[in-house]
């Protein structure tokens, strides 16, 4: 059957019975298919702003314009009570009556996409209107963009399953193309803050196994598509551990939970180097954790030999 047939993405959701959740994951695909537009027409995408976020990074053009591309679509559905991201993180009200809170990062990848490599969005939905004090457990749903030679998308949502749902944009409509629900043994890998090697011994011993077990380096320093790779390969493990010299980079509640939640809903496993990721609770919006993803043994392999977690 040619990919254009496939069924929709509103089609896939028509099969969900919380029609709230509905209005609001369709808010971030149309969204998310503006900014694919946006990354490909506007040549001052990668231009620098003369604004940084809270956390002290400066901000492209595409930053911002896809922070407020995402928060006034999902302020248009009326479903949503709260929305951060790390562009905004605080809890910004939306709607007095939403249901859910998202947590967003609306473009991952602003230290490469100069270079012009893959980039993405990640989202979190968790019901209620709180993001203080919500846990990886409570999420509803999560999505992951890739916005590389194809824009594509990666759905978990609790009335889809142990599974992920991956989407094509074709001629602008999210087509189905993918139903992922196991993350197998192999020897991809993607080590990010490897800096951390210097003063984490436990890292560079990983990293020496890995190179003597002839394991594959596929690593591009975005965390969509070096997480989502796992999801499309059906193996793999991307790690990011912590060190005193390299403390965390990745943020808890707009990179690594969601990105967990994927990778569990897929049947893989998520640490933060000592417990699962998804029981961790975001005490603030800008909490940064350790992270690892991916398939069971690697994950233990990963507990095993570099333990450290925040705060060492
Ligand atoms: O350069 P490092 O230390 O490997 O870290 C790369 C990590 O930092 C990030 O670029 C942080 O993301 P932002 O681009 O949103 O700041 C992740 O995408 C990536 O996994």
């Amino acid at each position: 059957m040619a990919a254009q047939l496939a069924p929709s993405l509103s089609d896939k959701l028509a099969t969900l019975s919380d029609q709230p959740l509905v209005a609001v994951l369709t808010a971030i695909a149309d969204a998310s298919a503006s900014i694919a537009h946006l990354l490909r027409e506007n040549s001052q995408a990668t231009e620098k702003t003369a604004s940084t976020n809270a956390f002290g990074d400066q901000q492209l053009q595409i930053d911002v314009q896809a922070d407020n591309i995402i928060m006034s679509a999902l302020e248009n559905t009326k479903q949503v009570a709260v929305a951060s991201s790390e562009e905004t993180p605080i809890e910004k009200t939306l709607s007095e009556n939403g249901l859910y809170t998202v947590a967003f990062d609306p473009l991952d990848g602003s230290s490469i996409i100069g270079s012009n490599f893959a980039v993405g969005s990640i989202f979190g939905v968790w019901p209620g209107k709180h993001l203080i004090g919500v846990s990886g457990r409570d999420l509803s749903s999560s999505v992951a963009v890739v916005y590389g030679p194809q824009a594509t998308m990666f759905v978990a949502a609790s009335g889809f399953g142990n599974c992920v749902q991956h989407f094509t944009l074709l001629d602008n409509v999210w087509r189905h193309t993918k139903h992922i629900e196991h993350i197998h043994e192999g020897k991809l890998f993607a080590p990010a803050n490897l800096r951390c090697a210097q003063d984490n011994l436990g890292y560079k011993q990983l990293i020496e196994y890995y190179m003597s077990n002839r394991y594959t380096l596929r690593y591009t320093g975005g965390m969509v598509p070096d997480v989502t790779q796992i999801l499309v390969k059906g193996n793999g493990i991307f790690v990011s551990p912590v060190s005193v010299l390299a403390p965390a980079k990745l943020r808890l509640a707009y990179e690594a939970l969601p990105m967990a939640h994927l990778i569990k809903s897929a049947g893989g496993r998520c640490s933060d180097g000592s417990s699962d990721l998804l029981d961790l609770s975001v005490q603030e919006c800008e909490q940064r954790t350790a992270v690892c993803l991916g398939s069971t043994e690697e994950v233990l392999r990963f507990e095993k030999m570099c333990s450290t977690t925040n705060g060492q």
